[in-house]
């Protein structure tokens, strides 16, 4: 299957199980590949029959801010099911990555795969 995909999306947002989490916005990295048939918006060059990876970046950060929670595994499974059923996505991998949770990691975070691929 073809994949549509965004890497690095960086977002702010309310995230986090502590208490003081709950009053300070976190920065969160994003990496989402989205399976679909591509070749049906190359035929015409129409970016009506592809998923637009601009807006899809914008609703995501929509999302998380309107939907704040306290695991990244809340956030990617509501944020799945949000986009597989807003833009009829049959399947997509979604990381979520949270770059200053650990400060001797680099980033930790979560990856899920959600779907069939057709
Ligand atoms: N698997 C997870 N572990 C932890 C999470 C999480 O969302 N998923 N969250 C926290 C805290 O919010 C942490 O980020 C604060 O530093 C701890 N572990």
């Amino acid at each position: 299957m073809d994949k549509v995909f965004i890497k690095g999306l960086s977002i702010q947002t309310t995230i986090g199980f502590y208490a003081w989490e709950k009053e300070i916005k976190q920065t969160l990295v994003i990496d989402l590949s989205m399976g679909w048939h591509t070749a049906a918006a190359a035929e015409n060059d129409e970016l009506a029959k592809t998923l637009d990876y601009a807006d899809i970046s914008e609703r995501i950060a929509e999302f998380a801010n309107q939907n704040p929670v306290d695991l990244i595994e809340t956030l990617a499974e509501r944020l799945a099911t949000f986009l597989m059923q807003q833009y009829h996505i049959p399947w997509l991998k979604l990381s979520i990555g949270k770059p200053n949770a650990v400060h001797n990691a680099q980033t930790v975070g979560v990856e899920i795969e959600r779907g069939q691929r057709v």
